[in-house]
């Protein structure tokens, strides 16, 4: 699959391992920034993966801050994006099947990296359900301006 990654300051190191880990898995992976651990503006980072996300450049969308909730909202102006702050495995299996969510935000400083690890798997691997939340996904949509 193609997925877009980045992170800020405080999602750094685990991007870098999440980079890896989804590359010996055979994702072709695209790694947004940044590329050192120097202080950084999550906004900047959540535009482009949403971007990739939203212009089909990537399937899905991966970013990683202190806590996963400012690039989340970030990530969710930009129209066609759907991105979830997700911090236990269950909701990553949930945001894909009740919300086709496109893009995985996570907390580097409060969620580990063998957990991070496992959502991101359970996010990719998830596919939506469809049916009835079919027309609530639409009903997101014509939200956007
Ligand atoms: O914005 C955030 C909350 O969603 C991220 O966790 C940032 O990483 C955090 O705000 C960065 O904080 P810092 O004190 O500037 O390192």
């Amino acid at each position: 699959m193609k997925i877009s990654i980045a992170s800020d300051h405080a999602g750094f190191d685990q991007k870098q391992a999440l980079v890896v880990h989804l590359r010996k898995q055979g994702h072709d992976v695209v790694d947004r920034g940044p590329q050192t651990d120097g202080r950084v503006d999550y906004p900047d980072f959540a535009a482009l993966v949403a971007r990739d996300v939203a212009d089909g450049a990537a399937e899905r969308g991966v970013l990683v801050c202190g806590t996963g909730i400012g690039m989340a909202m970030a990530a969710n102006k930009v129209d066609g994006v759907r991105a979830a702050n997700v911090v236990r495995e269950d909701f990553a299996a949930l945001c894909r099947e009740h919300n086709d969510a496109n893009v995985v935000t996570l907390s580097g400083r409060f969620v580990g990296l063998d957990e991070n690890k496992a959502i991101l798997d359970a996010f990719l691997s998830t596919d939506f359900a469809g049916g009835r939340h079919v027309q609530r996904v639409e009903k997101i949509h014509a939200l956007e301006n």
